[in-house]
């Protein structure tokens, strides 16, 4: 079972596929997939992405910098939603980031971190890389080895990795394990290329997996066979 895991959710685990803002019936559904896996012990940073709120790359009439900005103050209010629900529902949360100061948003200082998960928090990070130009992926790749992650799960609406895209290519083939290398060469848009890169480098294992469906978080925190292992060999 793994004691330390770093999972990123797509911002549509918040509204639901295809839709915008929050729906408090998939909120509730998250926080009873967490509340399942708080049990056993294991420490949870969270990366989420804003899929639900705004993405750069469909703002084209902004700066591509601004568009980003905006991107990532979407992950910021993402976060800041979640602690609040979090904490109704008697989940104990931090928020960090390093783009924002704002009164209920701490600092990333790694020692704080860890005296966080020890007293039984979870992590949520908000802002992203606080760099234009990336994804929430490359900033899930690089708190995963930043907290010393025992992998980064990445909870999305497909059920692991595929030859292509599944929502687009009905015979889309799925992969059960493939090394990082063949993950990059085949160039799968899944996740950044920079983030399969960050991970590889750090030996940190990738499993990516379908959040939407029930019980798949504690599967794979228990590491039984859900979703698509990306492994270093
Ligand atoms: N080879 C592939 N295998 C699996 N999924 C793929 C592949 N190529 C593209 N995809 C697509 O990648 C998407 C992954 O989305 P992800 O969870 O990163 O959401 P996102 O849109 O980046 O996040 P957000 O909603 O926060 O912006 C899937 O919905 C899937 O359609
Ligand atoms: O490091 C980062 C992370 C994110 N952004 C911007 O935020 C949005 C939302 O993130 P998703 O991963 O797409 O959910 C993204 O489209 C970027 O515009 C960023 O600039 N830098």
């Amino acid at each position: 079972m793994y004691k330390r895991v770093l999972l990123k959710l797509s911002g549509e685990v918040l509204s639901g596929e295809g839709e915008k803002g929050f729906n408090i019936d998939k909120i509730i559904y998250l926080i009873d997939e967490l509340k399942s896996v708080l049990e056993y012990g294991t420490n949870i940073g969270i990366v989420i992405g804003a899929g639900n709120l705004f993405r750069g790359r469909e703002m084209k009439e902004l700066s591509p910098t601004i568009a980003d900005q905006i991107g990532m103050l979407g992950t910021v209010i993402n976060a800041l939603y979640l602690k609040d629900l979090f904490e109704k529902h008697g989940l104990r949360t931090v928020v960090v980031s390093q783009v924002t100061s704002l009164p209920s948003i701490r600092p990333i200082h790694y020692d704080d971190i860890n005296l966080y998960f020890d007293a039984g928090y979870l992590v949520i990070f908000a802002g992203g890389t606080s760099n234009p130009f990336f994804t929430t992926d490359t900033a899930a790749a690089l708190r995963a080895v930043e907290m010393k992650a025992d992998i980064l799960i990445k909870g999305t609406k497909v059920s692991g990795i595929f030859d292509k895209d599944p929502k687009k290519y009905e015979d889309a083939i799925k992969f059960d394990k493939l090394t990082f290398d063949e993950a990059i060469e085949k160039e799968l848009k899944i996740m950044d290329t920079e983030a399969f890169s960050i991970c590889r480098r750090y030996n940190m294992k990738i499993l990516v997996m379908d959040f939407f469906k029930k019980g798949n978080l504690l599967r794979a925190i228990r590491e039984e066979n859900v979703g698509t292992l990306v492994v270093p060999k």
